[in-house]
């Protein structure tokens, strides 16, 4: 394609993303782009556009031979994913933003990409309005991405917010950020850090060349963070935070997970309130950098599908630079965390797993410690996922040196001074 070449869409989904892109594109006659047909998939919804444009039968877009542009925005993975893979049999160029059908078929569509050397592009399936995915492909494609940590989902860290700032009842923050359009259709993708997981996945990629699958990632969401939780960060001037992170290790592999995490009130994730995400890249020499930006609702995400529309007038696509050109990263279980434990019962948690802990809090419902653990032992053994236990990992939680830092302890403990 070129930037003379009229880019003609067809479109699947009219619901928070899909009739936003509609009127985004409305407003952006300057882009060569006309949104030839629509299909849905109950046709009896009433629609804020002509009836002409709507079909529900995918084969009116997939198999015209005018329409150069599938834009999938839909909230069904398996659906997505055939209409990807026949869009690509078919010779059109696809955008989407459907994070769960991409994590969950990342091969398949970089083989497709191979095959075909059509462009398949997804800034808005991870971040929605915050470049990342551009970002990560163009900029950082050397070996010098030395981590990133970033809060991925907009609904949690909405909720968070109102829960822990103002105060609001759980069942009602999730109501409002369903109203708002920010939630998965079922949010306990969202709540449950299913969708965080799936956009880390899809990161990785980008990010380090990882091809990974949900699966080979640890996470969890914010469903077990209890009142007391927040209560002890408040005590020790912390935020909780949803926060997905990566760190390339001493030994070259990439430390990856999606955890709660108490953030001190410096960190520049503790600036990202509501539906806003937040991305902070730590590279070589330039030390920082921080992403902020809308991460769901209808216009943000939608203007993340219009810059990519936008940039297949000039034949743009990922070149999967640290997959192909670099060899890509591998992932790492060979590291120790340090976490906050917080329980109703002891007998809920092996504590002779952790290394050592550092903080022990007895309390009459509820008690909590803090303390560290290797990283393969909360793969191998998921106790802190059960109902009543909440893990939140304490500020800079990544140790690799964790015999130095023993011996140092045990040597002012002999001082007497620990
Ligand atoms: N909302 C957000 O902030 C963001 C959402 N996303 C992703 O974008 C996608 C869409 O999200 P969102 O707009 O919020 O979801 P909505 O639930 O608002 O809309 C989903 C749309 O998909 C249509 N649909 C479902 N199945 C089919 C199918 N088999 N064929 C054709 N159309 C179908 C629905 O049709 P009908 O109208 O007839 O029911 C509806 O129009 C999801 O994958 C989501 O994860 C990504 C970033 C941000
Ligand atoms: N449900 C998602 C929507 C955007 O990706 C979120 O809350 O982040």
């Amino acid at each position: 394609m070129s930037t003379d070449k009229k880019l003609v869409i067809g479109l699947f989904g009219f619901g928070v993303v899909g009739e936003g892109l509609y009127k985004v594109l409305q407003q952006t006659p300057s882009l060569s782009a006309e949104i030839r047909r629509v299909c849905i998939k109950h046709p009896g919804k009433k629609r804020n556009a002509p009836d002409s444009l709507f079909t529900t039968d995918k084969n009116v877009l997939l198999n015209d031979a005018e329409i150069n542009v599938i834009v999938e925005v839909i909230d069904d993975s398996a659906a997505a994913f055939d209409i990807v893979s026949t869009a690509f049999k078919n010779g059109k160029a696809v955008v989407s933003a459907s994070k769960k059908m991409i994590a969950e078929h990342l091969p398949e569509i970089l083989q497709f990409q191979k095959e075909t050397g059509l462009p398949f592009l997804c800034e808005a399936a991870a971040c929605a309005s915050i470049p990342v995915i551009r970002n990560l492909e163009e900029y950082y494609d050397n070996d010098l991405l030395h981590g990133i940590k970033a809060i991925v989902n907009g609904s949690t860290n909405f909720i968070l917010t109102k829960m822990f700032e103002e105060k609001l009842p759980y069942n009602e923050a999730l109501l409002l950020a369903q109203q708002l359009g920010f939630a998965e259709s079922n949010p306990t993708l969202d709540v449950e850090g299913y969708d965080s997981v799936n956009k880390w996945a899809i990161l990785l990629n980008h990010a380090y060349g990882i091809v990974k699958s949900a699966d080979d990632i640890l996470f969890t969401g914010i469903q077990n963070i209890q009142a007391g939780d927040a209560a002890v960060a408040k005590q020790k001037s912390y935020e909780i935070k949803l926060v997905a992170q990566a760190r390339k290790l001493q030994n070259g592999k990439v430390a990856a997970f999606v955890l709660p995490q108490f953030v001190t009130l410096d960190d520049h994730l503790s600036f990202v309130k509501n539906e806003y995400n937040g991305v902070v890249i730590e590279s070589g020499f330039s030390d920082k950098q921080f992403f902020y930006g809308k991460g769901a609702g209808s216009f943000p995400t939608a203007s993340a599908v219009l810059s990519d529309i936008s940039a297949l007038r000039y034949d743009y696509h990922y070149e999967y630079k640290k997959l192909y050109y670099h060899t890509p990263g591998e992932l790492s279980t060979d590291f120790y965390l340090k976490t906050y434990i917080s329980f109703n019962q002891l007998s809920e948690v092996p504590k002779e797993d952790f290394e050592w802990i550092e903080e022990w809090h007895s309390g009459q419902d509820r008690s909590y410690f803090a303390g560290v653990i290797h990283f393969e032992k909360l793969v191998q053994n998921k106790w802190w996922k059960q109902h009543g236990i909440s893990l939140i990992l304490m500020p800079e939680p990544i140790i690799e040196d964790v015999e130095i830092r023993k011996l140092k302890k045990r040597s002012l403990e002999l001082a007497g001074i620990l």
